[in-house]
């Protein structure tokens, strides 16, 4: 069922160029879950509730496999295109090349991009002989990376007073309604007598779903970042990418299900600018996104109740 979204309507809004502005950009340690799980959980409640955004480190994900994904995901993007091609994208997965139109600036970004949905792969994958050992080694990355998003959404689901396990139920991958992505990104490099204006790596926006982890490399920067809170500003804030630090969204599914406590923020990925590194960057992010058959709810009524499938449906079908 179709309802107007007002995601859709602030997204068109936000395509202007904007200012740049210094911000805190707060960097979490999970080292101590284990023993500090209520200090831990009011370190995130806290860069949540105030930005939408922030670092964590001591993750739990080991460099040497991040470094293992990103060096499988480079592999695949070197393929020709003709090879690309034959796992054209389905809903959320497989590959698309400078096909995302985003609302705010109604340019197609300038990247490529391969999506994993575990729910959706068949004939997706390539094989070992166009990309050795791929499907395994992204298979673990998105297990890996599913279960960190559960363990942080696990510590909003105790101060939203949700059960523990609750989004663990909704992002079930055994499931064949399972909608959690894991996208692979490259950004073209740029040739230096190339005119970039009006164009971006990506256009501003915010995410679909309730959190998306995203994997930058040090050296590729371009990521800026604007506060839920503060989006009228529109005052952005580069985050300088880190090989050990991931970038937390908060995305407007989770928006819609804390009745706005939890704000999404809008982030962008700019074109290097005169004098700026112009070769490719490559980055991966994680979508946590509710089970299709979940039906998001906000307690207070802030939107009106939408399952997550005609929630994703609408925003894939306003980008594509
Ligand atoms: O590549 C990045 O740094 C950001 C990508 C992103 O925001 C997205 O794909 O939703
Ligand atoms: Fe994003």
């Amino acid at each position: 069922m179709n309802q107007n979204l007002t995601e859709l309507d602030r997204e068109r809004a936000m395509g202007g160029t904007g200012t740049v502005s210094d911000r805190e950009v707060r960097r979490i340690s999970l080292a101590a879950l284990g023993t500090e799980r209520d200090r831990i959980a009011g370190e995130l409640w806290s860069a949540a509730t105030d930005t939408g955004f922030f670092q964590v480190v001591d993750h739990g994900i080991d460099l040497a496999d991040v470094r293992r994904a990103f060096d499988a995901a480079e592999r695949f993007f070197a393929l020709p295109e003709d090879v690309k091609a034959r796992y054209p994208k389905r809903f959320n997965s497989g590959w698309e090349s400078m096909t995302q139109v985003r609302p705010s600036i109604g340019t197609p970004d300038q990247k490529e991009s391969y999506q994993v949905t575990l729910s959706n792969m068949s004939g997706l994958w390539p094989t070992d002989d166009e990309v050795a050992g791929f499907r395994t080694v992204i298979e673990d990355f998105e297990r890996k990376c599913r279960l960190l998003a559960m363990e942080i959404l696990s510590l909003f689901a105790d101060r939203l007073g949700f059960d523990r396990e609750f989004f663990t139920r909704a992002h079930d991958p055994e499931s064949p309604t399972y909608q959690s992505t894991l996208r692979l990104l490259h950004y073209f490099a740029v040739p230096e007598d190339a005119d970039l204006s009006g164009m971006w790596r990506a256009g501003a926006h915010t995410d679909f779903d309730c959190l998306t982890l995203l994997f930058q490399r040090a050296g590729q920067g371009g990521l800026q970042v604007l506060p839920g809170k503060e989006a009228r500003s529109e005052a952005w804030t580069p985050i300088e990418p880190a090989d050990e630090a991931i970038t937390c969204n908060i995305g407007d599914m989770l928006m819609r299900w804390s009745d706005d406590r939890l704000p999404s923020n809008f982030h962008r990925v700019t074109s290097p600018g005169p004098g700026e590194h112009r070769g490719a960057r490559y980055s991966i992010a994680f979508f946590a996104q509710a089970n299709k058959e979940i039906l998001i709810e906000s307690a207070a009524g802030t939107y009106p109740p939408i399952t997550a499938e005609d929630y994703l449906q609408q925003r894939i079908s306003a980008n594509f």
